[in-house]
């Protein structure tokens, strides 16, 4: 279901398509829409999100992610930007590369250690970021200060870091959502 609606996402975005077709497809997403209605959980039940096992934990908002390896230290993994990022001029916009920096460095900060959450996330878009292309997404612990944790993330397109990223995770004190 989530794998399907990347693809709607993506194809949607490229589309051109004539009156017709774009009533036809906004009558059978709002039936697609009303078929799920019934079925609304509270957060704690629902997929989305919740399948570490899924790429941006099946997440449809969230850059799909494929981890590869993933420890205490590190992740590293792949990822391709669909159309459905596309900022323009064949780049991914400047909005979904904290996404996916934030789903690799918060899974990482999160690993093996009480849970935090992201304070700050400081990217520098060094190259354009070519939608469509496989890029490698990695993440690295950095340091610990205190409730501070301090991790470092880069996505890149070959030999070529296209943005990096510094992250900073802190301890939640008991009662903190
Ligand atoms: C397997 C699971 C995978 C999960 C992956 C997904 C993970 C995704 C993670 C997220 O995206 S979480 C969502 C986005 N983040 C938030 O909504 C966090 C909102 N902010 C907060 O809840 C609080 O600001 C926060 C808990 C981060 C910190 O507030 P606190 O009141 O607990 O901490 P405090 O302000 O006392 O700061 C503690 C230390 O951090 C420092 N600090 C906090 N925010 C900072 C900041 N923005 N910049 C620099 N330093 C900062 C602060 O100066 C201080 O340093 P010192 O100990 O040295 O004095």
């Amino acid at each position: 279901m989530i794998e399907a609606l990347r693809l709607l996402q993506a194809r949607m975005t490229g589309a051109g398509p004539p009156p017709e077709t774009v009533t036809e497809t906004a009558e059978t997403l709002e039936k697609l829409a009303a078929a799920l209605e019934p079925f609304t959980v509270p957060e704690a039940a629902q997929i989305v999100g919740h399948r570490t096992d899924l790429p941006g934990r099946g997440q449809a908002m969230a850059p799909p992610v494929h981890i590869e390896e993933w420890d205490e230290e590190h992740v590293l993994g792949h990822v391709t930007f669909s159309r459905f990022y596309l900022g323009g001029n064949g780049a991914v916009h400047g909005g979904a590369i904290p996404l996916a920096f934030d789903e690799v460095m918060g899974r990482l900060a999160n690993t093996g250690r009480p849970r935090a959450r992201t304070a700050y996330l400081h990217v520098n878009y060094r190259k354009i970021t070519p939608v469509g292309s496989r890029l490698r997404v990695e993440a690295r612990f950095e340091r610990e200060e205190g409730r501070k944790r301090i991790l470092a993330g880069a996505l890149v397109d070959g030999e070529t870091v296209v943005a990096d990223a510094e992250g900073l995770f802190v301890t939640l004190k008991p009662g903190q959502p």
